[in-house]
């Protein structure tokens, strides 16, 4: 793996084979938990859908089954599509066959977002699910954004720089006091989701984006490149909008995704190679 701190707060982490990345990102997030348990008692996740759940393989095998304090985990998303739970599109699906039913984590700590009312109620509860949650300090609170502060959020990220539901050029992005919202208008299908919004997303003590594949290899070089250097691409690049307020952003890319990255002269600042 080659490790890169190309800006304060975040590191761009390449690796050689997916087998790698699965292995390192198990060793990353067993780290984040037990800082989080040690610090707060506990360890609030929110995971995505697409091929990032399979990358929580390895933390279903030894070590990590036996190490890990499992009845501190506490399970959210930061996506759902609007579909029932035992659809083939469902994110809590995925991740409950590709994960969940694998580990010890309490059913009870399982925070899935309804299923069984409109798009739009779902995301209201899903936020006042939040809040409570928040109030009882399970999930923590951020003092710059008075946002929840999860300890760590797993994003996948499309070709197009989505990450979440949060998509391209879409009025999503704007949303400022809103914790989670819907859409009804997903450029992928199904058309309709939940989804956290930036601030809640850029509050997280730890954020991960996992992409992988040469399709993304414009989005990631765009999504880390400095907007100061050039045009201000944002809007139309959801992924660049994720800057952690305080926490810290870790990049998981295979060679692929990082084909388009300078990474030979120095323009980031190489820490680690092993
Ligand atoms: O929102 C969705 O419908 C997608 O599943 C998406 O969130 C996915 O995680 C990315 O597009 C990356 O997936 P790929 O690496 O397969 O492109």
């Amino acid at each position: 793996m080659a490790s890169y701190e190309p800006k304060k707060n975040s590191e761009i982490r390449i690796f050689e084979s997916s087998d790698e990345m699965a292995t390192d990102l198990a060793e990353y997030i067993s780290q984040v938990s037990e800082i989080s348990v040690k610090e707060r008692g506990y360890f609030a996740i929110a995971l995505s859908g697409g091929p990032l759940v399979s990358f929580l393989r390895k933390l279903c095998d030894a070590p990590y089954n036996k190490t890990l304090d499992w009845s501190k985990w506490y399970i959210f998303w930061s996506d759902e599509r609007a579909v029932a739970k035992n659809h083939a599109d469902s994110n809590y699906k995925l991740t409950k066959e590709g994960f969940l039913s694998k580990v010890p984590i309490l059913s009870s700590h399982v925070y899935s977002i309804n299923d069984n009312a409109t798009v739009e109620d779902a995301a209201t509860d899903y936020e006042f699910v939040i809040r409570q949650l928040v109030k009882v300090r399970t999930i923590g609170v951020s003092e710059s954004t008075d946002c929840p502060k999860f300890d760590l959020i797993l994003l996948g990220m499309g070709s197009d720089g989505h990450v979440a539901s949060l998509f391209p050029n879409h009025q999503a992005l704007e949303l400022k006091d809103d914790w989670v919202t819907y859409i009804t208008d997903s450029p992928q299908p199904p058309p309709e989701r939940i989804t956290f919004t930036l601030p809640v997303i850029n509050s997280a003590s730890n954020i991960a984006i996992l992409a992988t594949g040469v399709d993304k290899a414009t989005a990631v070089h765009l999504a880390v490149s400095d907007s100061s250097d050039g045009p201000d691409t944002s809007a139309s690049l959801p992924a660049h909008m994720v800057q952690p307020t305080d926490g810290k952003l870790v990049w998981f890319l295979d060679k692929a995704a990082a084909s388009s990255l300078d990474t030979s002269d120095g323009a980031y600042q190489q820490h680690r190679e092993y």
